[in-house]
């Protein structure tokens, strides 16, 4: 591992310093987070990765503000964020019930718009360029139960990017599509990322897509979790499916990444270290360990 010669250089836009999360139940209590901390810097894609019950959700509600860490903060463009900040969007995987089925198309993407108090002519325009940006421009009048799945989830990001974020946190927001339409999906944050210069926070079960989207990956331990590891994806910024994908370098991180997760899982169970630091930023080499992975047919997408 070699570290990461940019860290450091800009300022952060999002920090997570510290975080740990403690539920409360009636049979005492459940350290379900015990010290995550890591960065954003602006107009970064990270994606976050981990095993099943690590706490990918409960970190994504503290960094939404809908939930207060036991200790530990997280700060959004230097101010500590104690509620839902007017500077982030949330995008989530249940796009069925996070839109309004008997608004249209274009009800759904400018409501945050009236609710923030934004005059007509301009909310009109962020519409239309949010529906152009998702490829939905010519669908503004249909009602979300007209649309695919797909075509729903598209309208979500919609709504978010009108809204213009600082951040934009998205929880598995591909997870129930099919392959096609989720290849598709995936290339449309690219491309708004790309347009719109947004920072994004991306939460995902799948090893390939976070590779295959981030300029980082942030692998989480199992719970009490801690940052395992934060990997630099250093592939080429033009992305696509097929190309990216065949990419022997493509195939050497998603390995990697892999592997990170199986020892994550072996480790279930035992006492996660107390980082009291960010861990390093790594550029993974190649291993002998690392292609032992695929001679192994360790080849499951699936980081669950
Ligand atoms: N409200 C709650 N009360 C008690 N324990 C909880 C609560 N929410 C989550 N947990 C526990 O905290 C840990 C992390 O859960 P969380 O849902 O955040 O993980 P996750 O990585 O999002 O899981 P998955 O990948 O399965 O969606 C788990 O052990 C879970 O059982």
């Amino acid at each position: 591992m070699q570290s990461n010669p940019t860290e450091g250089s800009v300022q952060p836009l999002l920090s997570v310093r510290g975080v740990q999360k403690i539920y409360k139940v009636d049979a005492g209590e459940i350290e379900a987070v015990r010290n995550l901390t890591f960065d954003l810097r602006p107009g970064e894609l990270v994606c976050l990765v981990g095993p099943s019950g690590s706490g990918k959700t409960t970190l994504l509600k503290i960094i939404a503000g809908l939930m207060a860490p036991t200790s530990g903060e997280v700060v959004l463009a230097g101010k500590k964020v104690t509620e839902p900040p007017k500077d982030m969007a949330v995008v989530f995987q249940e796009y069925g019930r996070s839109l309004f089925p008997w608004m249209t198309v274009r009800g759904n993407v400018e409501l945050p718009l009236k609710n923030a108090g934004i005059a007509k002519a301009e909310r009109n325009q962020l519409v239309d360029d949010a529906l152009e940006a998702v490829g939905l421009a010519h669908v503004p009048t249909s009602y979300p139960w007209q649309l695919s799945g797909g075509m729903q989830q598209r309208v979500a990001i919609a709504r978010a990017v009108a809204y213009q974020p600082k951040v934009l946190l998205m929880d598995e927001p591909f997870a129930a599509v099919d392959a096609q339409t989720r290849a598709d999906l995936e290339d449309l944050v690219r491309s708004v990322w790309e347009k719109l210069g947004v920072t994004i926070l991306f939460v995902t079960h799948d090893i390939d897509e976070s590779v295959y989207l981030g300029e980082r990956v942030v692998v989480l331990s199992s719970s009490p979790t801690v940052v395992q590891e934060d990997i630099v994806i250093d592939l080429p910024e033009k992305r696509d499916q097929l190309t990216t994908r065949s990419l022997p370098r493509f195939v050497e991180l998603r390995n990697h990444v892999y592997e990170q997760i199986q020892i994550a899982k072996q480790n279930k169970g035992q006492a996660a270290p107390a980082a009291s630091a960010a861990p390093r930023t790594t550029v993974p080499h190649v291993s002998a360990a690392t292609h032992g992975v695929l001679a192994d047919g360790g080849g499951s997408g699936d980081g669950s």
